[in-house]
């Protein structure tokens, strides 16, 4: 009688699983892959690798453009064997994601191994994020990001904070555990706010001291502990220019890696144009001004190279568009120029 249940149960549950959508089944199986130990373990060798040399993933350039490759287990022994080390190695990869058919995809950091000779073998190079991120197509950089910050996550929490003790990594690198104190650690990211603030005809954008030369962004600030996004773009608004916001709506999110994953959460904000009147914070700020719709749409053709003028001084320019900060600007474009319409 057990044995007829169990098989119906099984065509039930096959059937079940039939119905879900390719993209539940891919997430399905990743949530498998981070919590089964073996299972993940024999997915590393019919997985692929994304290399990275002390954080800086591999490319390859051809023609003008740049290719993130994806390695098979076999092309990472070859490399490993030219070392003379063993494929033990692949152990310290992380899982990132699978294919739409289940091929899992991992990212490993040879950085103990000489890169010129990783380099020369695979004609390629390893290439800073900060470049990385904004040379390759658009659906590879969230993947750089996030196996870069994995990787950098993992890199500085070898050791538990309670005890000292070294923490043991999970198989996928989902996870790191300190068997002393019991004490799981999951990967972190900070929430960030950035805001584009508007006083219905005008945004607002600033300038940290560190940017470049000319460029122009949102404004954004860490969320304090136990503040909601409203709070924390309220506060920030307040800190940074000395305005208070009335009212502000949410746009979309990005996992940003710099200086090391944020979760960008990017909202649009009003302020009365009666009491618009910028008082910069100077010690976070350089510069914090109001652009009109013209300056705006001007600054976004214009590239950072084009951007200096013949006495030394730069015109406006804003983040790239693989920055949340470019897409907030041009959504705020978009609802001036159909007001205008
Ligand atoms: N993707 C995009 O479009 C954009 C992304 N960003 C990102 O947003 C992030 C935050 O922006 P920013 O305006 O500088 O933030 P803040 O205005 O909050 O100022 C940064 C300062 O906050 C302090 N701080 C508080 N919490 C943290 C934390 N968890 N990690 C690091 N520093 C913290 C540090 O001060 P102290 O050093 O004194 O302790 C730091 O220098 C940056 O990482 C930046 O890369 C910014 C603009 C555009
Ligand atoms: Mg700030």
């Amino acid at each position: 009688m057990a044995a007829i249940y169990q098989a119906a149960y099984r065509r039930v549950s096959s059937l079940i699983c039939r119905l879900h959508s390719t993209y539940v089944r891919k997430m399905r199986y990743l949530n498998e892959l981070k919590e089964d130990d073996s299972l993940c373990r024999q997915a590393q060798t019919s997985g692929t690798f994304y290399l990275f040399h002390n954080l800086s993933p591999f490319l390859q350039k051809v023609g003008e453009k740049y290719f993130v490759p994806q390695l098979s287990a076999a092309e990472i022994k070859r490399i490993l064997e030219k070392f003379k080390e063993t494929e033990q190695w692949i152990e310290m990869s992380v899982l990132i994601g699978c294919s739409d058919e289940h091929v899992p995809r991992f990212a490993l950091d040879l950085g103990a191994l000489e890169k010129s000779v990783i380099e020369s073998e695979l004609k390629g190079s390893f290439t800073n994020l900060q470049k990385a991120l904004f040379v390759v197509d658009g659906k590879d950089s969230p993947l750089l990001a996030s196996a870069q910050s994995l990787l950098q996550w993992h890199n500085s929490h070898q050791y538990c904070s309670k005890t000292g003790q070294p923490t043991q990594r999970n198989v996928s690198g989902s996870k790191r555990v300190c068997h002393a104190s019991g004490i799981t650690y999951y990967p972190q990211m900070s929430p960030v706010i950035i805001t584009l603030v508007s006083d219905g005809s005008r945004c607002l954008l600033a300038r940290q001291p560190s940017f470049p030369q000319g460029m122009y962004s949102a404004l954004s600030g860490f969320c304090d502990m136990g503040e909601n996004v409203e709070e924390a773009v309220h506060r920030e608004v307040a800190e940074e220019v000395g305005l208070e916001v009335e009212s502000l709506w949410y746009s979309s999110s990005q996992h940003w890696p710099f200086p090391s994953s944020c979760l960008m959460i990017a909202c649009h904000a009003i302020v009365r144009a009666q009491q618009a009147e910028i008082s910069m914070n100077k010690l976070e700020l350089e510069e914090a001004r109001w652009f009109g719709l013209e300056e705006i749409v001007e600054g976004l053709k214009r590239e950072p190279r084009s951007s200096k003028q013949d006495d030394g001084s730069f015109l406006p320019w804003f983040p790239p568009k693989q920055a949340i900060a470019h897409q907030l600007i041009c959504e705020w474009v978009k609802q001036q120029t159909s007001q205008l319409a």
